[in-house]
Order: structure tokens, then C-alpha cells, then sequence
């Protein structure tokens, strides 16, 4: 029987050293991502979503490390995977569409040729078999295959490059897609296109997602989990629909409520803004902007701890005995009026 989850990560910490400190772009992070299902990470621009998502692929950018912790895809432990298995690996069990991941397209070759280059890289087969099999990728993401096949980049608009992007990400068979902020670069209208198509991709595939996203409002209509990242650090992971009903974590209530499409009042952007990543608050790094905020905040980093089973939260106020009366979830009401 095959292990209802696809990724596990056990407290992984990434660094970037720079000349006037390190970076912890990532700090002791344990995440499930479930087989099938699509896991969407949130949080304000540098988090840490990239570069965790990165680290699924063994390509944090330089001059960033793994600095510790595990991560076992499908039972085998990345972090040990030898740069031929890495090879092997990339791509063809994890793809991954990045922000404006056209621009990664080779300019002077065409389309058809890029995917053949591609393809042959990884397995063998006879071209006019891998054409077949790109075809139907780009009929599936809504592009007129003979017209795109023999187009070079520039040929072709924003988001009909990222359609093809998203069909190279299928080309050979991953177990898992990383979609970093899909549609960010797009208008509107093209972003809601996108969306759509990559859903149709999962309800009939039922491939294995991770969604990085700014976007609370995309989040809540397309993952099933979702895990919040603040400063690095993951601060709440639970089922989508329980996040939106009960946000545990005072950030996510307030990425919520600074989310005006899902909200009748006006949205209420989160006072203050992210730390500096050089020198990150002491305690939970959120206390400087929680409305909510005790004296151990400043000084103890809480650890993620299970609520239900279900709900995994980093926040004093759910720890037993700190300014709960009626325990974790008269918090949980407060935390929602935040
Ligand atoms: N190549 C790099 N060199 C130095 N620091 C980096 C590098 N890449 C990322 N960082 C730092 O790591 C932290 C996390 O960045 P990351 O891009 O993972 O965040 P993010 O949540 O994905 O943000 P965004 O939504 O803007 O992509 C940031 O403080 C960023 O400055």
C-alpha cells in the first residue's frame, strides 16, 4: 500500500551566509504533503516559500545551504541522493513551474525542439512518439499544438508561454508539481484561465501539488492543506476549510482579513511589516506586529505543536496555561476577532 504522504519534511533549516550575517531562510520546518492532494504554502514575500519548495529539488540558489533535517519523497531521503540520482530525480518525479516561468524558455530554439531536448535527456524514445505525447500535453493546456511546436518564445504571448511551461511540467509523468505563484506575472483574466486549467490537471491526473502563494484568495478556492510561513519559520498547517473558519495563528487570521475578495468589510492589511531576515526578532518572530503579544513571546520561540490531530499551530496563546481561561479554543475565537 502506498503512504498517504508523498513528502516528508522533518525539521529543515536553510541558510543563506551573507557578508553581515546569515539568513535563516527556513528554520527547523516539518511539513506533511499528502499523496493526491494540493498542499498550499502562504505567507508575506520572503518567507520562505521559494526556497523551501527549492529545497525539494535539491536547487536552493547560491550561495544558500541545507543546513539540516530530512526530506523523504515517495520514502527516499533527498538529502542523500547522489548528482546522478539527483538528475534522475528532477523532473521527472518533481516539476516545477516558477514565477514567470516563461522567461525559462530558450529564445533562439523552438518550442517543439525544447520539449525533444528535454525529453531525451531524461528517458529514451523515438521523436516522433515524445511529439505525440507533447501534442496532447499542449491540446491539454488549451494551445493549438501545430501552431506552438514550430513558434519560438517570442511568438507567443505571457500566458500562453506559461501554458506551455505547465505542459512541460507534465512531460515526463512527475509524482509531484511545485507551482510557485503560477500566475503572478499574468492580468487577470489570464491568471483566472491558468487557475483553471491546472485544477482541470489535478481533478483528472489527481497529481500531488505544493502552491506557493501570496494569494489567500486562490489558496482558499483550490488546497485541500495549507501550511503558513512567517520569518521562516511555519507558524500554522491545517485543512483549508478549517483555516478559513478558525485561523489559529493571529498572522493567519490577518492574512485573511488583509484579503479583501474573501470578505465583506474592507480588507485590513497586518500592521507593521516582515522582519529583517539579518536580524530576526528573539521569541516568536511575529510578536513585534501581535496584537496579542505576551511577555514569554519576546522571549520564547513557541514550537509547532498538534491542536486537534489536525491543526498544527506555533503561538503561545495555544500553549496550556498562558492566557487561556477556557483553553485553546476560546483562543481560537479571539485570535479570529484579531
Ligand atoms: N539567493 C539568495 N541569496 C540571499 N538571500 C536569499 C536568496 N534567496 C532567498 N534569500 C532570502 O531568503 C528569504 C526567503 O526568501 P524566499 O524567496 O524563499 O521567500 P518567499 O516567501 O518565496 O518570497 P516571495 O513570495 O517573494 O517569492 C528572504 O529573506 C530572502 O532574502
Amino acid at each position: 500500500m502506498q503512504a498517504a504522504n508523498l513528502v516528508e519534511i522533518r525539521d529543515l533549516s536553510i541558510q543563506f551566509p551573507m557578508k553581515r550575517g546569515v539568513v535563516q531562510a527556513v528554520q527547523n520546518v516539518s511539513l506533511d504533503i499528502p499523496r493526491g492532494k494540493i498542499t498550499a504554502l502562504v505567507g508575506e514575500s520572503g518567507s520562505g516559500k521559494s526556497t523551501l519548495a527549492s529545497a525539494l529539488l535539491r536547487m536552493v540558489s547560491s550561495p544558500g545551504v541545507i543546513a539540516g533535517g530530512s526530506i523523504k519523497f515517495d520514502g527516499t531521503e533527498l538529502l542523500k541522493l547522489k548528482k546522478r540520482e539527483l538528475r534522475e530525480y528532477r523532473w521527472s518525479q518533481t516539476a516545477m513551474v516558477f514565477q514567470a516561468a516563461q522567461n525559462a524558455l530558450n529564445p533562439v530554439v523552438r518550442i517543439g525542439e525544447q520539449f525533444i531536448e528535454t525529453y531525451v535527456a531524461h528517458k529514451k524514445e523515438r521523436k516522433e512518439k515524445i511529439l505525440d505525447k507533447v501534442k496532447h500535453l499542449l491540446d491539454y493546456v488549451r494551445l493549438d499544438p501545430n501552431r506552438v511546436l514550430n513558434a519560438y518564445p517570442h511568438e507567443l504571448s505571457g500566458g500562453m508561454k506559461q501554458r506551455v511551461m505547465i505542459a512541460f511540467s507534465l512531460l515526463l509523468d512527475p509524482k509531484l508539481i511545485i507551482l510557485d505563484e503560477p500566475t503572478t506575472a499574468l492580468d487577470v483574466i489570464t491568471q483566472e484561465y491558468i487557475f483553471n486549467i491546472l485544477m482541470q490537471i489535478h481533478k483528472d491526473l489527481g497529481i500531488t501539488m505544493l502552491l506557493l502563494s501570496h494569494d489567500i484568495a486562490i489558496v482558499a478556492k483550490a488546497a485541500d492543506q495549507v501550511g503558513v510561513m512567517y520569518a521562516g519559520n511555519l507558524v500554522e498547517v491545517g485543512e483549508t476549510c478549517d483555516m478559513f473558519a478558525a485561523p489559529k495563528h493571529p498572522y493567519t487570521s490577518g492574512l485573511i482579513k488583509a484579503a479583501p475578495s474573501l470578505l465583506t468589510e474592507a480588507a485590513e492589511p497586518i500592521a507593521g511589516s516582515p522582519p529583517n531576515m539579518l536580524n530576526t526578532p528573539a521569541g516568536c518572530k511575529f510578536h513585534p506586529r501581535c496584537k496579542h503579544a505576551m511577555e514569554m513571546c519576546g522571549r520564547e520561540q513557541p514550537p509547532l505543536l498538534s491542536l486537534d490531530n489536525q491543526t498544527l499551530v506555533a503561538c503561545h496563546l495555544h500553549s496550556a496555561g498562558h492566557g487561556t481561561e477556557g483553553g485553546a479554543y476560546d483562543i481560537a475565537a479571539k485570535v479570529r476577532a484579531y
